[in-house]
C-alpha cells in the first residue's frame, strides 16, 4: 500500500510541478512562510516533493499548487510590467498604469436593451471558464433580471468560447477548513446557481457562440430557447474529471434525448457537434458562424417586443410542474458531487489539468 501511495505520490507531484525546466525561473523570492527563501531553496523544494513516498493527501497537495501559482503570478507581475515599460518609457502621470482601462477588466457584463438583458460571459482569454465571483455574479444577475424591465434575458459569452466551464483552478482556492469545507462551500454553490436557472420567470435564451464545456452544456436543459453557431460544440467530460453531471442533467437530458444519448454524454463524454446537439433536441436552431450573431440578434428583437406578461405565464405553464423535481434533482447532484471533489479520482485530473498535460 505504501508503495502504491509513493507511486501515486510522484506522479501527482511530477505531474503537478513538472520537470525542473519547466519551473519558472522566477528569479525572485518564495512568499509567505518562506519569504527568505532564494529560488535555489525553491528548486529544491520542488526537488524533494517529487521524492517523497507517501501521499501528503489532497488537501496538502492543492495547497502546494496553490503556492506555486502564486509564484508563476509573480512572474506574470513581472512580465507584464517589463512589457508595460518596453512600450511607454516614460508614462504620463495623468494615466498612471492601474488606472488605465483594461480589455477584460470584469469577467461578466450586463447589459439591457431593446427588451432584452443580456448577461455576457467576459474572459475570453480563459475561454470564459467560471470562477467562484461569477458564480455569485451570474445569480445577482439573474435575481436583477428576474425584476427588471426586459422580456426576455440572454446568456452568451464573449470572443471564440462560449464557456469553458468550472474554472478548474477554483480548487485550489482551499479555505480555513480545508478541502471538505471547499467541497461544502462549493456544492451549496452550486446549489443556489442552479435553483436561479430553475426559478428564473423570462422567457431565457443561450446563444452558443462556441465551444461549451461542462456546466454550461449542463445549464442548456433549463433554458427555454438555445441558438448556436455551427462552430458550436458541446462537452460534458464528467468521468474525466472524476466528477458526475450537475445542472440537473441527469433529469433533463435523458428527458431531451432519450436515456442512451445522454448516457453517453455524461457518463463517456462524447462531445456533440451544434449539428448533432440540435438533432438530439439541446440546441433549437443552429446558424452558419458568418451570420450568427446577426441572425439571432434580430430574432431576439423582434420576439422582445411580444407581451411580456403573456410569455411569462406561458413559460409557468410549461415548467412550474417540473420545478419541484428539478429542485430536487439539483440537491441531489449538489451532494453527490461534494463527495467528488474530495475524491483521488477528480483531484488526480483536476492537477493534470493544472499542470498542462491534460487538456479535454
Ligand atoms: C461552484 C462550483 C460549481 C462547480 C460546478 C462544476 C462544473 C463541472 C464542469 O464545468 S467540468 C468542465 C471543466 N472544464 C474543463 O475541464 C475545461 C478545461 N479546459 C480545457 O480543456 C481547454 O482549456 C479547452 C479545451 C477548453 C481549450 O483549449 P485551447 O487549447 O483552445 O485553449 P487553452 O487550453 O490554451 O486555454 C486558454 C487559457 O484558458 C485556461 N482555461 C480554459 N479553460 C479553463 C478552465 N475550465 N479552468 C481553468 N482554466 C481554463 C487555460 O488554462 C489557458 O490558460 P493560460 O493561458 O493561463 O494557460
Amino acid at each position: 500500500m505504501a508503495g502504491l501511495a509513493g507511486r501515486f505520490a510522484r506522479r501527482w507531484f511530477s505531474g503537478l510541478l513538472g520537470s525542473p525546466l519547466q519551473v519558472p525561473a522566477l528569479g525572485l523570492h518564495v512568499r509567505g512562510p518562506a519569504m527568505l527563501a532564494s529560488q535555489k531553496d525553491f528548486n529544491n523544494a520542488v526537488s524533494q516533493v517529487k521524492l517523497l513516498k507517501e501521499d501528503p493527501g489532497n488537501e496538502v497537495k492543492l495547497k502546494l499548487y496553490a503556492l506555486y501559482k502564486q509564484e508563476a503570478a509573480r512572474q506574470n507581475y513581472v512580465d507584464l510590467v517589463s512589457r508595460l515599460s518596453a512600450s511607454s518609457e516614460s508614462p504620463s502621470p495623468e494615466a498612471p498604469a492601474a488606472d488605465r482601462k483594461q480589455p477584460e477588466s470584469d469577467s461578466l457584463v450586463v447589459t439591457s436593451e431593446d427588451g432584452i438583458t443580456t448577461i455576457r460571459l467576459n474572459r475570453p482569454a480563459k475561454k470564459n471558464a467560471l470562477t467562484t465571483q461569477m458564480y455569485h455574479d451570474i445569480i445577482a444577475a439573474l435575481q436583477a433580471a428576474s425584476k427588471d424591465e426586459s422580456a426576455i434575458t440572454v446568456l452568451t459569452g464573449s470572443g471564440d468560447y462560449y464557456c469553458s466551464g468550472n474554472d478548474l483552478t477554483n480548487f485550489t482556492h482551499l479555505p480555513a477548513g480545508g478541502l471538505e469545507e471547499m467541497a461544502r462551500s462549493a456544492a451549496a454553490l452550486l446549489r443556489d446557481f442552479v435553483n436561479c436557472f430553475i426559478d428564473f420567470p423570462k422567457p431565457l435564451v443561450a446563444v452558443v457562440n462556441g465551444p461549451a464545456v461542462g456546466i454550461s452544456v449542463t445549464i442548456l436543459g433549463l433554458f427555454d430557447v438555445v441558438y448556436a453557431t455551427d462552430r458550436a460544440s458541446f462537452h460534458t467530460p464528467f468521468s474525466h474529471l472524476g466528477q458526475s453531471p450537475e445542472g440537473c442533467s441527469s433529469y433533463t437530458f435523458p428527458k431531451i434525448m432519450g436515456s442512451s444519448k445522454a448516457a453517453e454524454m455524461l457518463l463517456f463524454g462524447k462531445k456533440l457537434t451544434a449539428q448533432e446537439a440540435c438533432a438530439q433536441g439541446l440546441v433549437t436552431e443552429v446558424f452558419p458562424d458568418g451570420t450568427f450573431q446577426k441572425e439571432v440578434w434580430a430574432r431576439l428583437k423582434a420576439y422582445s417586443k411580444l407581451p411580456p406578461n403573456a410569455m411569462r405565464i406561458s413559460k409557468q405553464i410549461i415548467r412550474n410542474r417540473e420545478k419541484e423535481k428539478l429542485h430536487a434533482v439539483n440537491a441531489e447532484e449538489s451532494s453527490v458531487l461534494r463527495e467528488r471533489w474530495q475524491s483521488d479520482e477528480c483531484m488526480n485530473a483536476i492537477a493534470s489539468f493544472l499542470s498542462r498535460k491534460a487538456k479535454l
